[in-house]
């Protein structure tokens, strides 16, 4: 082709000086050269250089003429390739833009040792582009990806879905590709694989240095590596002086410049020639990589390790930039802190990496709408906040991971995510979680709502029955505004716990969205902060704006309405202190992630500690009661505090220092009252004796002395002198007395009671007669605690009175005081009921109806000190003179009942006399001991407290 181009310009010129020299004025056409180069041509006397040189015989230059008819053609076909190259380039890129330049591919992990092989598998993959995730028998979930590599997929399939990425950077695009999953799910696995079966990152390698060879260019090519740990950028080239198994590099090389901005290009950038230098390099790197071991005893990757291979293309115009990259990113295990309950350091790095996974979701999703902000850095002020300078550091993002990547995520640039998904039941997603907490939330409005309802009755029975004593008695009880206001403010409680369910429920719906896999969605605080989706979010979120928490993550206080006051909800701000900050979220300096970030990022997100797990998946009443008690506990603090209450645990340690200096106890299973030592014992007794003087002396009844001695004596003569089982019935005390049980009786020896025979048979009596009218419930108070609250409240006042009458005045009583740990509360029949009826539904004890039938109590008055008192506990029914009498019986009997005895008494019949009345009243104070007894042990209470309880 070059030889015919020649001899037509050899022609042209030749006919040119040919015209010239002859003078002619026409000039030549082309046509003319035309028709002259095919008369050469077709003429067989045709004068050519070949015949020419086969004229000559010169064999060589034959071979010239050939050379350059080949280099003719490749020229051609250069020129052709170079067209085709574009085109392809050009077609390349349309299809990945077609396919989108962010691509989402899913691999499910094969099931490894150590997966129970027998549990249904939760992870579906449907089809190559779908995975449904089943996480109940009819629930399930569906997502698409780009590509979904089912369980048992090659490390050759997914490379073959990767190749065109490379291409993509060869071309001299920016390239990254994510490997993205759980702990555990296989990330390393597919960017590293193993020396038989390599993965994505050295058959990457592999492939751009073959690829480039067969491009007609020159590259040259770098090599870096990186891990971000704990929000620390660190190179994994520098020089390392260090051992393989240090967690922390020496020295960290990145640095950021004075606007915060990270100097990438202080990265250690090391030329490699061949694959094998840059696997090495690599391999090297890798060494240096943070990892942790974990509970299977293998290294889990607790950082981000990034791989830039960057590529210069100096001879290639048509590429978009000189010098490009692709970066390979093996990103650190997301992971549940509420699962893996990790802490401390664990904890840290978890968090850590949590964070800059959903700040790169955040920018992924940002591109994949295309929006016109991508938070590399910077999310954006909320809507309320005004933007300054200096709350810029306040709403600062500042994602290392995306500020590294900043120019290799973008418009231009192929960004492959590969997903990762165990097939084991424990590892699903969050979603799982949710659906979880909404099921338990429903069933805990609905326990609610019965509650409610179960109070609603209960408090209108109190009103009637409150309404019926004021009749009888004219006379406002202080217990019904007691029970008003406990009932207030359990209402209150209750609207608190509804709309705290409520926040639940509408953060778990407002983070129901579909098509794409959790970390591809904004999250909640990235939507709140930009303001993009937040009419988005309202529409989906069913719960009134009023309800939520505000937009704001640090809102500090809610309007709660309050219903029950004057019969109408009106609305009362109630303060609650920062939700997130204070409870949830303690963003302080031992939480936080290190460096710089961290704090801001603090800011954004939500951790919720491991003992709220417990706290969110407990039993709807457990949570009901836990909040419920937790406010009581609050109100009550400064009630049980005060000198007049000994805490429980006081007791008991009091008690145990005492038993264990005793020698009276031998059975260990008992517990050992203490013997009252003289002084302490005469503050009772005394009181015991003043009240019964008083009251003998207004009677006119015979005053009985009590020999303090005797008891003690007796004891040990009786020791003496008689088996255990002896002892123990005659120990019993009246309630009891009825039984027959060893076992029951071993359990229940005081040795206050223990040599008084007949005084055990008269204080049964004494219940049989306060049972006609009254019905008291107390819990036991240990001798020591009655007359340290007896010998107090004398020294207040001056006199003595009964235990129970002090305690009565003082104490309010509800169900939270039955869960509390006061030793000392009377309560009444009605409020008695709801716990005992929870605590038998909570233990499937059943009980005789009329056992939890309880009328309203009466609280025992000081005898004869209040004539209007007196008629709270004595029948309106009874004449004065029955009333008189009735009290003379009181008082003679209250000298022989030890006050520290627990009484827990029951109406019985009038006068009831039977044995199996009596032997009814007996069997149902038991069991309501044993209920309360039992609720108290629920409550996490030792043996000792429930023995004293029953004491
Ligand atoms: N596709 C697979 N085929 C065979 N084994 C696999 C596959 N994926 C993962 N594994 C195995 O599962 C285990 C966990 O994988 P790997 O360490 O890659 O998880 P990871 O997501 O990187 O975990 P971490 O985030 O904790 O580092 C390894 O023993 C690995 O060999």
């Amino acid at each position: 082709m070059k030889a015919a181009v020649d001899t037509r310009k050899s022609i042209c010129s030749l006919a040119e000086s040919i015209h010239s020299l002859l003078g002619l004025k026409t000039r030549l056409t082309s046509s003319w050269v035309d028709s002259v180069c095919n008369i050469i041509k077709s003429s067989p006397s045709q004068i050519s250089l070949d015949d020419h040189n086969t004229r000559n015989g010169n064999k060589e230059v034959d071979m010239d003429l050939s050379i350059l008819k080949i280099k003719d053609e490749l020229a051609a076909l250069a020129a052709n390739i170079y067209k085709l190259n574009i085109e392809r380039r050009q077609v390349l890129n349309d299809f990945l833009d077609l396919k989108g330049n962010i691509r989402v591919f899913c691999r499910v992990r094969p099931i490894t040792v150590g997966d129970n092989f027998n549990r249904p598998r939760p992870v579906v993959a449907l089809g190559s582009t779908s995975l449904q995730l089943k996480f109940a028998e009819n629930k399930s979930k569906f997502y698409s990806f780009d590509k979904v590599f089912a369980l048992g997929s090659s490390q050759d399939e997914i490379f073959l879905e990767v190749e065109p990425v490379i291409k993509s950077a060869l071309d001299g695009y920016n390239a990254c590709i994510f490997a993205y999953g759980q702990t555990g799910t296989g990330k390393t696995f597919t960017m590293e694989g193993t020396a038989d079966d390599p993965g994505v990152i050295p058959r990457v390698i592999e492939a751009l240095f073959k690829q480039a060879a067969d491009i007609n260019h020159t590259f040259l090519f770098s090599f870096s590596m990186l891990e971000i740990y704990m929000g620390y950028l660190k190179d994994l080239l520098v020089p390392q002086t260090r051992k393989a198994t240090d967690v922390m590099p020496p020295c960290l090389s990145i640095q950021t410049d004075s606007k915060g901005e990270i100097e990438i290009d202080n990265l250690v950038t090391i030329q490699v020639s061949d694959f094998n230098q840059a696997i090495r390099l690599y391999r090297l790197g890798c060494r240096f990589r943070s990892k942790a071991s974990t509970n299977s005893n293998k290294s889990s990757s607790r950082s981000h390790c990034m791989i830039r291979i960057s590529m210069t293309c100096f001879d290639a115009n048509e590429r978009p930039r000189i010098t490009n990259k692709i970066w390979m990113v093996d990103l650190g295990g997301s992971e549940r802190v509420l699962k893996t309950k990790a802490w401390g350091r664990r904890f840290e790095e978890g968090k850590a990496i949590n964070l800059s996974l959903s700040a790169l979701g955040d920018v992924i999703n940002a591109l994949q709408r295309k929006n016109c902000h991508i938070p590399y850095r910077f999310l954006g002020f909320p809507q309320n906040v005004k933007p300054t300078l200096n709350k810029v550091s306040t709403f600062h993002r500042n994602s290392k991971l995306t500020q590294v990547l900043k120019d290799s995520l973008g418009e231009d640039s192929k960004t492959l995510m590969l997903v990762h998904v165990s097939p084991k039941e424990d590892d699903l997603c969050e979603t799982q979680a949710n659906a979880q907490r909404e099921f338990e939330m429903t069933s805990l409005q609905q326990r609610m709502k019965w509650i409610e309802d179960k109070r609603h009755e209960v408090r209108s029975e109190i009103q009637k029955l409150n309404e019926k004593l004021e009749d009888l008695t004219g006379t406002s009880p202080s217990s019904s505004k007691q029970l008003e206001a406990s009932h207030l403010s359990f209402e209150l409680e209750v609207s608190q716990s509804n709309i705290e369910i409520d926040k639940d429920i509408g953060n778990v719906k407002a983070s129901r969205t579909a098509e794409f896999p959790g970390f591809m969605r904004p999250t909640i605080c990235s939507r709140r902060k930009s303001g993009v989706d937040h009419q988005a979010s309202e529409e989906r979120d069913p719960v009134p704006a009023s309800k939520r928490r505000t937009s704001s993550h640090r809102a500090e206080s809610v309007t709660l309405p309050i219903k029950g006051i004057s019969g109408n909800s009106s609305e009362s701000g109630i303060s609650r202190t920062s939700c997130l900050m204070g409870s949830k979220f303690k963003c302080n300096s031992d939480n936080e992630t290190e460096g710089s970030q961290d704090k801001s990022e603090c800011d954004i997100k939500t951790v919720v500690f491991p003992f709220e797990e417990k706290l969110l998946r407990s039993s709807n009443l457990e949570k009901a009661q836990v909040s419920c008690s937790e406010r009581h506990e609050n109100r009550k603090t400064h009630i049980l505090n005060s000198p007049k209450f000994i805490k429980v645990d006081d007791w008991l340690h009091l008690n145990k220092q005492y038993s264990s200096n005793s020698r009276i106890h031998q059975n260990k299973q008992v517990l050992a009252i203490p013997h009252p030592e003289k002084d302490k014992r005469d503050y009772r007794q005394r009181g015991v004796e003043q009240l019964r003087d008083e009251k003998v002396n207004e009677n006119k009844l015979p005053k009985k002395k009590i020999n303090h001695d005797q008891p003690k004596k007796l004891a040990e003569v009786g020791a003496a002198g008689r088996s255990k089982s002896e002892q123990v019935a005659n120990f019993m005390p009246t309630v009891f007395k009825g039984f027959s049980n060893e076992e029951s009786r071993s359990n229940y020896i005081s040795s206050t009671h223990a040599n008084d025979g007949i005084r055990i048979t008269e204080a049964q009596g004494m219940v049989n007669d306060l049972s006609t009218e009254e019905y008291v419930c107390s819990t036991s108070t240990p001798p020591d605690k009655w007359s340290w609250v007896l010998n107090k409240k004398r020294d207040e006042s001056g006199e003595n009175g009964m235990p129970m009458q002090l305690i009565a005045n003082e104490t309010k009583f509800s169900e939270a005081l039955v869960l509390s740990n006061s030793w000392t509360s009377i309560h009444s029949a009605s409020d008695v009921r709801g716990p005992i009826t929870a605590l038998m539904d909570d233990f499937g004890v059943s009980c005789p109806k009329s056992v939890l039938k309880l009328p309203c109590q009466k609280v025992p008055t000081e005898i004869g000190k209040n004539s209007e008192e007196e008629k709270m506990h004595v029948s309106s029914q009874l004449s004065e003179t029955s009333k008189m009498q009735h009290r003379s019986l009181l008082v003679e009997r209250a000298n022989k009942v030890d006050l520290a005895m627990p009484t827990f008494q029951l109406q019985g019949k009038r006068k009831s006399t039977g044995i199996c009345n009596l032997l009814k009243q007996k069997l149902q104070t038991f069991c309501n001991c044993a209920l309360i007894g039992l609720g108290f042990q629920s409550l996490g209470l030792e043996h000792d407290f429930f023995y004293a309880l029953m004491l």
